[in-house]
């Protein structure tokens, strides 16, 4: 795989080589082959099991070159498989040393092709590159210290010859950085912390130069040194922009979540950062959740895509954030064009002013425990909860329909703070909760949404949370994964159910489509986990018989219905 494939994965339907089926992140297929007239007739033609004991939580997106499938799995696991047969070709086990400490699950959400080279992130922090055609390891590098809380679970990226990777920690105050490789021999060429006070310096070559951004010496955001333990883990990797040479990190919460903790809004946490891919820098950056009180973890994808207004041409991005709102942005200076709801009856904030900052909601934020006597701070119910009107599941962008597709949950919370301090290693929450569902008959929603208007054009509601991530075609059509076990798929104007299948345990993967020999293919990782059923409070109940599990299924239509 070449930078050339890398950068026109997104025209090319024959394989997908990125996560995010382009480096912008629509996850659009031009593919009409299968499409919302034939979708009834689509039928399994292999599964493939991970194997593995207690394997769950497969939040993976496969790879597709040349008739091979590369995929990732729970407990930093890869596989080469047949993408005719389903056949494996390779496994590679990470072995994981027992002090790993994932705060969301065991998961891992996919790799990166390079050269002769299949890259991933392990939950030991490291990132592995494997021969693509026989699974030898052929370099290993650690990126950051497990033992601080540091892992990976994010798909890296590569872009012209770079390797891009983020990280995750937020819950046990490690610095979340962005960093970028040499994709053929593992050498750091520079990181960029996230936190500032940490920000004056990039690596280039291999050296740390200045390049003019600190944080440390004015108007710093964090009160006295707090920022050395500020979280803002770049969790869900990036997405790429070729327009304006831009890379797209999120910035996950604050640490730690106890806000009166850190007066301040705390940058760059809960926040869209736009980093030039040659040095590091920071070109701008968008912050959704200033001085975050409800783990709102603002880390979500932000996808680039075009409109046109009044004749002229929009250079824009969106991002459908934890804290339940939706932000267009211009991607060439990261201003706020228009923001809105994507879920209902946010309480926190009783919306965005001008410049696309909340107005918080008075009481809204939970209590400061150093204002009570029994040390526990006033509870408040908030929504959405914690994990999100969105969380880490993909949403897609159809350029044909001009929607995007958004799996969403309707959710509260009961949160108070507790006191805390920094222990390295250790959980560093300051906070307790309880997630309850918003309502007795549905918490997921998948939604489709205009851009331009802020308008929900239909919405398809889940009685169990939504999980997976969404894959969106020309052909009229919109995939996703529900955790009662199936692979839906929906007309992309109406929102009419038009197909589902039970693959047998919950999908929270994120499916891809591609056309091999005259034919279209979806696939889809199978294997219910993730965050709900670990810290879903009150919701658990609604999960609690979900098998887990660890398949990759493959769907095409019977041979010859295409043609019908
Ligand atoms: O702050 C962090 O570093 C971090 C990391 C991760 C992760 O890497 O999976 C999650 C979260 N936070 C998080 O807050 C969260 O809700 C979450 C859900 C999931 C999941 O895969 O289901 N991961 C994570
Ligand atoms: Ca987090």
């Amino acid at each position: 795989v070449t930078d050339e494939d890398i950068l026109n994965d997104h025209a090319t339907v024959d394989d997908v080589v990125t996560y995010g089926m382009g480096l912008q992140g629509q996850r659009y297929s031009g593919l009409e082959i299968l499409n919302s007239e034939n979708v009834q007739s689509l039928q399994p033609v292999w599964a493939f099991s991970f194997g593995g004991e207690k394997m769950r939580g497969q939040e993976s997106q496969p790879i597709v070159k040349d008739g091979v499938m590369y995929v990732t799995a729970s407990y930093s696991r890869a596989y080469a498989i047949d993408a005719r047969t389903g056949e494996e070709i390779w496994q590679y086990d990470a072995r994981l040393p027992d002090g790993i400490m994932p705060c969301c699950d065991v998961v891992n959400r996919g790799g990166a092709l390079y050269d002769d080279l299949f890259i991933f992130g392990t939950l030991d922090a490291k990132l592995v590159a494997l021969n693509k055609d026989t699974g030898k390891v052929v370099w290993v590098k650690q990126v950051a210290d497990y033992q601080e809380g540091y892992s990976i679970t994010a798909a890296p990226i590569v872009i012209n010859g770079k390797l891009i990777t983020g990280v995750s920690g937020g819950e046990f105050g490690i610095v979340g950085k962005v960093e970028a490789y040499d994709p053929r021999t593992g050498d750091l060429l520079w990181t960029r912390p996230t936190v500032e006070g940490h920000m004056g310096y990039v690596y280039r070559d291999g050296e740390a130069v200045e390049n003019g951004i600190s944080g440390g010496e004015a108007g710093l955001t964090w009160p006295g040194d707090m920022w050395e333990t500020g979280g803002a883990a770049t969790w869900l990797g990036g997405t790429y922009d070729p327009d304006t040479d831009t890379l797209f990190f999120g910035t996950g919460n604050p640490a730690p979540w106890n806000s009166h903790l850190r007066p301040g809004d705390n940058l760059f946490s809960s926040s869209r950062l736009a980093i030039d891919p040659n040095d590091g820098s920071i070109k701008w950056h968008f912050q959704t959740t200033p001085n975050d009180g409800w783990d709102y973890d603002g880390v979500n994808e932000l996808v680039s895509f075009d409109y046109e207004q009044n004749g002229e041409l929009v250079r824009a991005a969106a991002t459908a954030d934890r804290n339940g709102f939706f932000y267009v942005l211009d991607r060439t200076d990261g201003s706020f064009i228009r923001g809105f709801p994507f879920v209902d009856e946010i309480s926190w904030a009783e919306g965005l002013d001008d410049q696309g900052r909340p107005i918080y909601t008075e009481g809204g934020r939970p209590g400061d425990p150093a204002a009570t006597e029994d040390d526990k701070g006033e509870p408040v119910l908030a929504r959405p909860a914690f994990l999100g009107g969105k969380n880490w599941m993909p949403m897609a962008y159809n350029q044909g329909t001009g929607l995007f597709y958004v799996p969403s949950n309707e959710w509260a919370m009961d949160i108070w703070n507790e006191p805390v301090s920094y222990k390295r290693g250790a959980a560093y929450l300051g906070a307790g909760f309880t997630i309850k569902p918003a309502n007795e008959e549905f918490i997921g929603v998948l939604r489709a949404i205009d851009p331009s208007t802020g308008e929900e054009v239909w919405r398809h509601e889940n009685r169990a949370p939504l999980w997976g991530g969404v894959m969106t075609t020309a052909g009229n059509l919109v995939f996703t994964g529900t955790p009662e076990g199936y692979l839906k798929a929906f007309d992309a104007r109406t929102g009419e159910e038009l197909y589902r299948f039970n693959t047998g345990s919950g999908v929270v993967g994120t499916p891809i489509t591609w056309e091999m020999d005259g034919e279209q293919y979806v696939s889809v990782a199978s294997g219910w986990g993730g965050a709900v059923p670990l810290w879903g409070g009150e919701v658990a109940k609604v999960v609690k018989n979900f098998n887990q599990g660890g398949m990759l299924w493959t769907f095409k239509l019977p041979n010859g219905e295409a043609a019908l």
